[in-house]
């Protein structure tokens, strides 16, 4: 069980199998991190991030993802707690983790009038441990890597917030990465510019590198990723893939019909679970059952048929519930 803590709100929902710690390419127990002033950002996170995954960290605007990640990172202290990158402890095991990791937390900045290669051999330059002699093979390998091997000798100025992004993702990826964080990849990216930057991560993660991505949009997580990590208020509510944390919210099917008892025989038959009858309709979840098999089942007995839907919960549903607020689903 992960995100507990003998804290007084309310009691996180973990829906999460954990993976032994050995499985997994980051590791938070208890990191709680509270800012001079007294504000608690990150409080008593337990957090399991499995190799080869798309994690999803997702959360509203100010519940303690960039926190969080600076303290992965190394770049702050926790207050208390303890975490691991890649099997070492952070931040003293920093000078062995860091090398397999990449990272784009906030922007690099880049200088408009360099093209997007000359950018990059620079970026490389600040690497102490870099070898400037293979600089422009890795240069070139992590451009083409994100798709602009073609566009290397453009100037920064000119290229799209797409291309830009994906850009300071090539400065992540000038080595050998097990693993990429980054924070909000997509704020203020336009819909293809989003497109790309998804369709980068999900080509990354395709080798299997484990990508840690923030994110206050559901929907985008939703799309790219395998596991989720839901944070509100500094504390996870929930962890898990996608199909733990949608179990329990079953699709069901609504049948209208004038006859609701036969309907239910039907549906009780098939093996559909939780049948309740109503006056004038039947609901039942579906499981794994076809709706279309359902349907003509329905009919095939006499049942006369008046309406027949399939509600399928969002996410977003259930995570309005986890959260007490809503995310920005449309970007
Ligand atoms: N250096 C700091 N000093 C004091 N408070 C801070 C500091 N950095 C962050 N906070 C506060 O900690 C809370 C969590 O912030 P954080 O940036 O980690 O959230 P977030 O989920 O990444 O949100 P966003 O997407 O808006 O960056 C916020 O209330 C923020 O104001």
């Amino acid at each position: 069980m992960t995100g507990e803590g003998a804290h007084e709100a309310a009691p996180p929902r973990v829906t999460h199998t954990e993976a032994s710690p050995g499985d997994c390419s980051i590791v938070a127990r208890g990191l709680t991190k509270r800012f001079r002033g007294g504000q608690v950002a990150v409080d008593d996170l337990h957090l399991s991030v499995p190799r080869g995954s798309v994690f999803g960290f997702l959360g509203p605007n100010g519940s303690g993802k960039t926190t969080t990640i600076r303290m992965l990172l190394g770049l702050i202290s926790p207050t208390s707690g303890a975490c691991e990158v890649l099997g070492r402890p952070m931040p003293g095991g920093l000078a062995s983790a860091l090398p397999k990791v990449g990272a784009v937390v906030e922007g690099p900045a880049f200088y408009p009038y360099l093209s997007g290669q000359a950018n990059l051999l620079r970026y490389d330059a600040a690497d102490p441990k870099a070898d400037p002699r293979t600089a422009r093979q890795r240069v070139g390998a992590a451009l083409d890597r994100v798709g602009l091997g073609a566009a290397a000798g453009k100037r920064y100025r000119a290229y799209s917030l797409g291309m830009r992004q994906r850009l300071a993702i090539a400065g992540a990826l000038l080595g050998p990465r097990e693993l990429l964080v980054l924070d909000e990849p997509t704020n203020g990216l336009d819909p293809q510019g989003t497109r790309e930057v998804r369709s980068l991560i999900k080509e990354i993660a395709s080798d299997g590198t484990t990508v840690f991505v923030s994110s206050h949009l559901l929907a985008e997580v939703e799309q790219m990723c395998t596991d989720i990590g839901v944070m509100r208020t500094g504390r996870l509510v929930a962890q898990g893939t996608i199909a733990e944390l949608r179990a329990g919210h079953e699709p069901r099917v609504r049948v209208e019909t004038p006859h609701p008892a036969q309907a239910a025989s039907v549906l009780n038959r098939l093996g559909l679970a939780r049948v309740r009858t109503g006056e004038d309709d039947v609901e039942a979840e579906l499981g794994g059952h076809a709706p279309e098999v359902v349907c003509a089942e329905l009919v095939g007995d006499g049942v006369a048929v008046r309406g027949f839907t399939v509600v399928r919960p969002s996410l977003e549903e259930l995570f309005v519930g986890l959260t007490g607020e809503g995310f920005d689903v449309d970007g």
